[in-house]
């Protein structure tokens, strides 16, 4: 008989034995971790292993053939789909290798679009997420449409978008996969300092070894399934200095 789980209290985010087949592959194959609130975590492993299907399940996107997937005292694995429509709304922010930006809108109002979904009023959203434009450096593009912009600025605007609704969780999936090594290199700066400054935790997905020590923790993929870790930021040093920043 399989008995039901409740996560640990100290884990934001846990899941065990996860189990996911994408069109007949087997995407992820007993798959266990746990993410403790506030917590930057790496999921390293190469092409293919599996880091953008176990953050689609973590995240409520995808729902496993078998496991458990809990977010604070709630199975996210059990819930309905508008259930989990809502908890992504609410609670998480993603950001894809690709910035997804809406060409017609500006700046400011790609950033302000999961504030205005929610109900917000124009001027609150505007005034928000012209703050989070500040805040990654920036507020100089906020009138600008995505076809005049870098695309190191483009990234950076998705990263206010996923921020402007202060999510518990930031799903981070290759987020410098298109940017040049020092763009990328400065973009995750900002992305880990914003993150720690407000307490959000972060999952951030990466092939890259490097970019790894930049979170407080990481977790290997292979084929589908959790191999040694290969390390993390020294215990959170990175962290340590990012946080004596504000952003
Ligand atoms: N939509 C899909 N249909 C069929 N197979 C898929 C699909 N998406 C992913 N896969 C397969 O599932 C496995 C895991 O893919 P996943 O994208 O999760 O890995 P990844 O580590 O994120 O790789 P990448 O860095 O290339 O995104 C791979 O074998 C991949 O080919």
């Amino acid at each position: 008989m399989y008995a039901m789980v409740a996560p640990p209290d100290n884990d934001v985010l846990w899941a065990r034995s996860l189990n996911c087949s994408l069109g007949g592959t087997p995407a992820l194959s007993g798959v266990s971790i746990g993410i403790r609130e506030g917590e930057i975590l790496a999921v390293t492993g190469p092409r293919g292993s599996g880091k953008t299907t176990l953050l689609r399940c973590l995240s409520g996107q995808l729902t496993p053939d078998q496991g458990e997937v809990w977010f604070n005292s709630s199975p996210v694995h059990t819930m309905a789909p508008l259930q989990r429509e809502r908890l992504r709304r609410e609670k998480f922010g993603w950001i894809a290798p690709e910035p997804a930006l809406v060409p017609e809108l500006t700046a400011w109002e790609n950033a302000a679009l999961p504030l205005l979904l929610r109900g917000s009023s124009q001027q609150a959203a505007k005034t928000t997420a012209m703050e989070w434009l500040e805040r990654l450096d920036i507020g100089m593009c906020a009138r600008k449409r995505p076809h005049a912009l870098l695309q190191a600025q483009r990234q950076r605007i998705s990263l206010a978008r996923a921020l402007v609704s202060t999510p518990c969780v930031l799903y981070a999936d290759e987020p410098t996969a298109t940017l040049h090594r020092a763009e990328g290199a400065q973009f995750l700066r900002t992305l880990t300092t914003a993150a720690r400054s407000h307490r959000i935790t972060v999952l951030l997905a990466t092939s890259d070894p490097e970019i790894a020590t930049l979170a407080d923790r990481a977790v290997a993929l292979l084929d589908g399934r959790r191999v040694n870790s290969t390390g993390g930021g020294a215990n959170g040093a990175e962290g340590v200095t990012a946080c004596s920043l504000s952003v």
